[in-house]
């Protein structure tokens, strides 16, 4: 008998029907509205123009969104915990250790008055209760890891004196040192040089693929998270209109993900004008 196919690998993270909204003076502004998704061990996208609701969404998970925001959803479920119904203080320990945010800029992440080494050592003690000296030996190799040249050297540096390249990895050796199952990076390279840009996301690619993570990844740029990802979610104005396989993207369905598309300027196809996104109210209803 041949082995029954293998079931699906149950989610790491199921979200459904989020949405997200900011009090003001004239009523609620609903940042992100009803969005359903789920992520198992794979690499999705989240892809939107800005104000489209693809950070809200990414720190409505994280629990970290600003105070005054509400979060309301029918599940929104990590592993095994109910993160609607989880405390602060859990909370606190289940950020970090079992997910993680990778941020756009590394110098806001990273603490201004600490060592490279000192605090990705502290997330190894902290989480791991080991001894400094097991912490600083994680630590070297988890830089070598990274791709970081000489990482004695860097240990001992602060934030304000390494380059853009280098913070983003340190910050990806900070929040994968403690081997957590869910990434959140929301435009980790795109302060970043193309060529630098390049070597950063493939040792992200690396290690997500090696730990097998589940990985949400927040960009504007189509073609980056097209190459980069398995799934892609397109979200307009807060909701999302459509949840694709990166390699179907060209069978796109969505008059806005097929705008999305033909905005992208092409070297096999050059044109002289770009197109224009054309927007329909009706993609509001949802
Ligand atoms: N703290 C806040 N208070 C009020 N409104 C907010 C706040 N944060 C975000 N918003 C609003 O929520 C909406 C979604 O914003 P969000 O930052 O999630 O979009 P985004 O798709 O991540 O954009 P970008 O790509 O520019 O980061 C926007 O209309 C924004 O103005």
């Amino acid at each position: 008998m041949p082995d029954p196919s293998p079931l699906p690998l149950d989610p790491i993270l199921t979200v459904r029907n989020m949405s997200v909204g900011f009090p003001s003076l004239s009523g609620t502004i609903p940042a992100v509205r009803d969005v359903s998704f789920s992520v198992r061990r794979e690499k999705i996208g989240i892809i939107g123009e800005s104000g489209s609701g693809k950070s809200t969404t990414g720190r409505a998970i994280m629990r970290l969104q600003p105070p005054g925001a509400i979060v309301k959803a029918d599940a929104l479920r990590f592993e095994e915990i109910d993160l609607l119904k989880v405390s602060e203080k859990d909370m606190l320990s289940i950020r970090g250790r079992r997910m993680a945010m990778i941020l756009q800029d590394p110098k806001y992440s990273l603490n201004p008055v600490m060592t490279v080494g000192e605090q990705i050592g502290e997330t190894v003690m902290l989480h791991e209760k080991v001894s400094r000296r097991v912490a600083r030996e994680r630590t070297l190799g988890m830089l070598e890891r990274v791709q970081i040249r000489d990482p004695r050297r860097v240990f001992d540096l602060y934030p304000h004196e390494v380059s853009g390249g280098m913070g983003q990895r340190i910050m990806i050796s900070m929040m994968l040192i403690a081997s957590p199952s869910l990434i959140i990076a929301d435009e980790p390279t795109s302060a970043l040089d193309v060529t630098v840009r390049q070597q950063v996301l493939s040792i992200l690619d690396d290690l997500v693929t090696e730990r097998d993570i589940g990985l949400i990844f927040i960009s504007h740029d189509l073609n980056l998270v097209r190459s980069f990802c398995d799934r892609v979610i397109i979200m307009y104005a807060g909701r999302i209109v459509e949840t694709i396989a990166a390699a179907d993207l060209d069978h796109a369905k969505h008059p806005y993900t097929q705008g999305l598309l033909n905005a992208l300027p092409s070297l096999d196809h050059p044109r002289d004008r770009l197109d224009v996104l054309a927007r329909d109210p009706a993609w509001l209803e949802g």
